[in-house]
């Protein structure tokens, strides 16, 4: 291992989480901290039907010669990742697909594909099995009180050791299996947009804060051999010798109760972090509610720590309860999800209705106002219509002030190298610069005031080429990262000439 590849964590250990990571060094924001290869990876579970090489979405028309499991072509059903694995198991037991009406829909027969790659690695490579893997949290005594086991059991652990002939794996085995993949594996994206689950044990090790200082990002080359699917890890922030690391195992634009939630859910544990423990979610206000009985009244929370705790209005009597505040999220987040599938001109007059809908019920800086946001800064600018140099003054105005709202939060709950500052960055400079030039032309703003705006949009972009650098080309991210690169140093290259030219 070379200097530059010295791994910059410790692992510790208490009663409250088990193992954690601490940084045994200074470290910079951006600055590497490991690298790491998962031990497996494969369709997460309530998956539909995907290739089991190349994992595109597929028709389920195409068959492997060898086991009769869909795949794309032959090509597929000789990547290493199905070849390899499962499919040997099948071919070997004669254990064929069962044909399906919708492949679209979600499909019980791919829920025993990941954990099967995950025991069939424990037989390639059983030192790391024993060292990194075997000791990975699992929960299984608070998953066999819930649904989730039975269900295992049936899909998974039934399915194998039956049909399957896999006898040999114990089915205590195959369950603490299928919990240390609930617990721990990681999300991916493929180049062909599918989602998988990839278990990486270092980066696992990491304990959870709803404010995180570690960022990751997967590349998958497409080649889905034994050395795809590296997870690069890196400080977010200035991390000092001796402080925790801490990943995110939520969705960092949920509000509390809502995150809190999923945490007790799917991973056992009752957050108690200084976001979580702030009524005002570090001043973001993510969680808050207006008052609809006065004028200048807000809900929040008595207790953040416990989800059913009472909401008080900061100016009036009135009081509601963390599950009627829970249900009011839950119709806001249906009514998002509801358009999400919407792009183009109608994706974005169907979330501006949603965002005049909910103006009047929550705080305009509520968790919900800041996903429409965030939606909202992608669409304007990259749709048909739409595109940056058809958005007229209002509408580049529009994009900047949805940009910078969403970077004061940003600034606080994904603060230093993450993904979305980065492309929120990226999204903000061009309205900045195209507005500028379109305000000297109208006689709004003299040179200097031009100046000093395209200096303000170069800085930006700066700032979003140096988040970015670090993404994988293999991701959009990345491949925005690298436009960022070019079109700095052109606007760097070219500054004068383009101030003198407006
Ligand atoms: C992905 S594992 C992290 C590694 C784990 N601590 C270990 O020893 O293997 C996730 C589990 O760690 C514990 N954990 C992680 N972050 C925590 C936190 N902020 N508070 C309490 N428990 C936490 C919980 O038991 C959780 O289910």
């Amino acid at each position: 291992m070379t200097e530059n590849l010295k791994e910059k964590f410790i692992i510790e250990k208490n009663d409250k989480v088990g193992r954690y990571t601490v940084a045994s060094e200074d470290l910079k924001p951006g600055q590497l901290i490991f690298e790491e290869l998962p031990f497996a990876y494969g369709p997460k579970s309530d998956t539909y039907c995907m290739c089991l090489g190349c994992s595109a979405h597929v028709d389920c028309t195409n068959l492997c010669s060898k086991c009769s499991w869909p795949v794309c072509s032959t090509e597929c059903e000789n990547l290493p990742v199905h070849k390899d694995n499962e499919c040997q198991v099948f071919a070997n037991a004669n254990v064929k697909f069962q044909s399906v009406n919708d492949p679209s829909e979600i499909c019980l027969q791919y829920e025993c594909i990941t954990p099967l790659r995950v025991l069939l690695a424990t037989e390639k490579d059983p030192e790391r099995w024993k060292t990194e893997v075997q000791i990975m949290e699992h929960h299984n005594e608070e998953r066999k009180k819930r649904p989730i086991w039975q269900f295992n059991q049936t899909n998974v652990v039934d399915y194998l050791r039956g049909p399957c002939k896999l006898e040999r794996f114990s089915e205590d085995l195959i369950h603490t299996v299928c919990g240390i993949l609930e617990i721990n594996a990681f999300e991916s994206r493929t180049p062909s947009g599918s989602m998988l689950r990839c278990l990486y044990p270092k980066l696992a090790i990491m304990s959870h804060n709803c404010v995180s200082n570690v960022h990751h990002a997967i590349d998958c080359a497409g080649k889905f051999d034994s050395k795809d699917f590296r997870v690069f890890v890196r400080s977010a922030t200035d991390v000092k010798k001796g402080e925790e690391l801490y990943s995110s195992y939520t969705y960092s634009l949920w509000p509390t109760i809502v995150r809190r939630e999923y945490l007790r859910e799917s991973k056992f544990f009752d957050c108690t972090c200084p976001r979580c423990s702030d009524k005002t979610e570090l001043g973001t206000h993510m969680g808050t509610l207006k008052c609809q009985k006065c004028d200048n009244g807000v809900i929040m929370s008595t207790n953040p720590l416990d989800n059913t705790c009472e909401w008080k209005c900061t100016h009036c009597e009135f009081k509601t309860n963390g599950v009627a505040v829970r249900k009011v999220f839950a119709a806001i987040q249906a009514d998002i999800d509801g358009v999400e599938g919407l792009f183009g001109a109608e994706g974005i007059e169907a979330r501006e209705a949603l965002f005049r809908k909910y103006r009047s019920v929550v705080h305009p800086k509520n968790a919900y106002m800041t996903i429409l946001r965030s939606s909202l800064v992608q669409l304007y600018g990259n749709s048909e219509g739409y595109t940056v140099d058809d958005l007229p003054d209002l509408l580049l105005e529009r994009k900047i002030e949805l940009a910078n709202l969403l970077m004061e939060v940003l600034d606080k709950i994904e603060p230093g190298f993450s993904r979305i500052r980065g492309i929120t960055l990226y999204e903000l400079h061009a309205p900045i610069l195209i507005l500028a030039r379109h305000q000297y032309q109208s006689d709004l703003i003299n040179k200097e005031a031009l100046e000093k705006q395209m200096k303000e949009a170069l800085h930006t972009l700066g700032k979003a080429a140096e988040i970015l650098k670090n993404e994988p080309l293999s991701t959009p991210e990345g491949q925005i990262g690298q436009l960022a690169q070019m079109a700095h140093q052109q606007l760097t290259e070219n500054f004068d000439l383009m101030v003198e030219n407006a």
